[in-house]
């Protein structure tokens, strides 16, 4: 492990924004934190970090009982959404400026930086200010920074959340494949479920200061722990009070062809049927939203656009639902 969370709690007055936090990072992995707004993210990274001291609880880096050191003390590179570049320096002197307090020999901090700004895609941009970079851009260029001291971890917070959706896309990509180069431990807070799935391997959930669910993207997307984390990480339908993801019910003209297909896994709950409300083109899926003939319940399916036009339906249309797959969610 390279980073060791135990038994963390920090109160803001009655308000527990970690509750009894224990978490193991794994050397060389990158593990998002995943939750809503205010379910102890930040505060769980800032504890890391050291920019916030716990109530009680230990953080442990690399072996090291880290819960007392001053975060310049404990080896990690830090980037948060709006980064504050150095605007009077150039892109080369504000990737440079860590090794250059650290008193590094001139070639060594030339090659260094060098070299990582071909790794983040800034090589043509050296001798540009930072206003003169897009958003991505100067994240780009905060990772750079944040990399250029060979930090043992990296905590990012909410890095690309005030860049606009297809950038965000991008950059997750491109963090990915950096990751995969540079293989340094990283830490990433998002609320961004997306963002979690896309990138990290491994996804703590948070909720309301507690941890509820940590595995691989597939573990929490196919086998979630309880009906947060499902709901959390993905849109679910409640078909006859079980919780299913839209893309998992298949609709039929007839109650046979709603069964059509269905393989030797256990089907719990059988056919029934319901009444097309709209049907909506998503692109490649088409979402038809429904409702329960017998209780009258909302709840929608996610098809393809082939199943869609094989169907034919229509608003008012009646179908027969199945759902092909329930996920054994405790609690639900
Ligand atoms: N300095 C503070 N004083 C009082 N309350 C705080 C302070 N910092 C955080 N909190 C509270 O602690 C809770 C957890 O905050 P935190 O920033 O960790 O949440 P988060 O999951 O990162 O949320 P977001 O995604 O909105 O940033 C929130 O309810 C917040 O209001």
């Amino acid at each position: 492990m390279t980073i060791s969370v135990a038994h963390a709690n920090k109160r803001y007055g009655d308000f527990a924004a970690l509750d009894d936090v224990s978490l193991d990072i794994p050397k060389g992995s990158l593990t998002a934190l995943l939750g809503p707004s205010g379910s102890g993210k930040s505060t769980l990274l800032r504890a890391i970090a050291g920019l916030d001291e716990l109530d009680s609880g230990t953080v442990t880096i690399n072996g090291q009982d880290v819960t007392r050191l001053s975060p310049q003390r404990r080896d990690i590179g830090f980037v948060f959404q709006h980064y504050a570049a150095f605007k009077h320096m150039t892109v080369r002197e504000n990737v440079a400026f860590g090794l250059k307090i650290r008193k590094r020999p001139k070639a060594e901090v030339a090659r260094k930086v060098d070299e990582l700004l071909e790794v983040v895609g800034l090589a043509g941009f050296q001798t540009r200010y930072p206003a003169q970079l897009s958003g991505g851009q100067r994240q780009r260029m905060a990772l750079a920074r944040a990399l250029a001291v060979d930090p043992e971890v990296l905590l990012l917070d909410e890095p690309f959340g005030a860049l606009d959706a297809k950038v965000r896309e991008d950059l997750r990509r491109w963090l990915r494949r950096l990751h995969d180069e540079v293989h340094v431990t990283t830490v990433l807070v998002t609320h961004d479920q997306q963002e979690a799935l896309d990138v990290a391997d491994r996804i703590a959930v948070l909720n309301k200061g507690q941890i509820e669910q940590v595995g691989s993207p597939d573990d929490l997307y196919d086998r979630p722990a309880n009906e947060f984390v499902m709901s959390f990480l993905g849109s679910v339908a409640r078909l006859n009070g079980n919780l299913v993801r839209p893309h998992d019910i298949r609709l039929g003209r007839t109650p046979d062809l709603a069964l059509a297909g269905a393989d030797s896994e256990s089907v719990e709950n059988g056919v029934f049927k319901a009444t097309v409300v709209r049907v909506v083109h998503l692109g490649f899926e088409v979402r038809v939203e429904l409702t329960n003939a017998a209780t009258g319940d909302d709840f929608h399916a996610q098809i393809t656009r082939g199943d869609a036009a094989a169907l034919a339906l229509s608003e008012g249309d009646d179908v027969f639902v199945r759902a092909t797959r329930i996920p054994a969610v405790a609690g639900s």
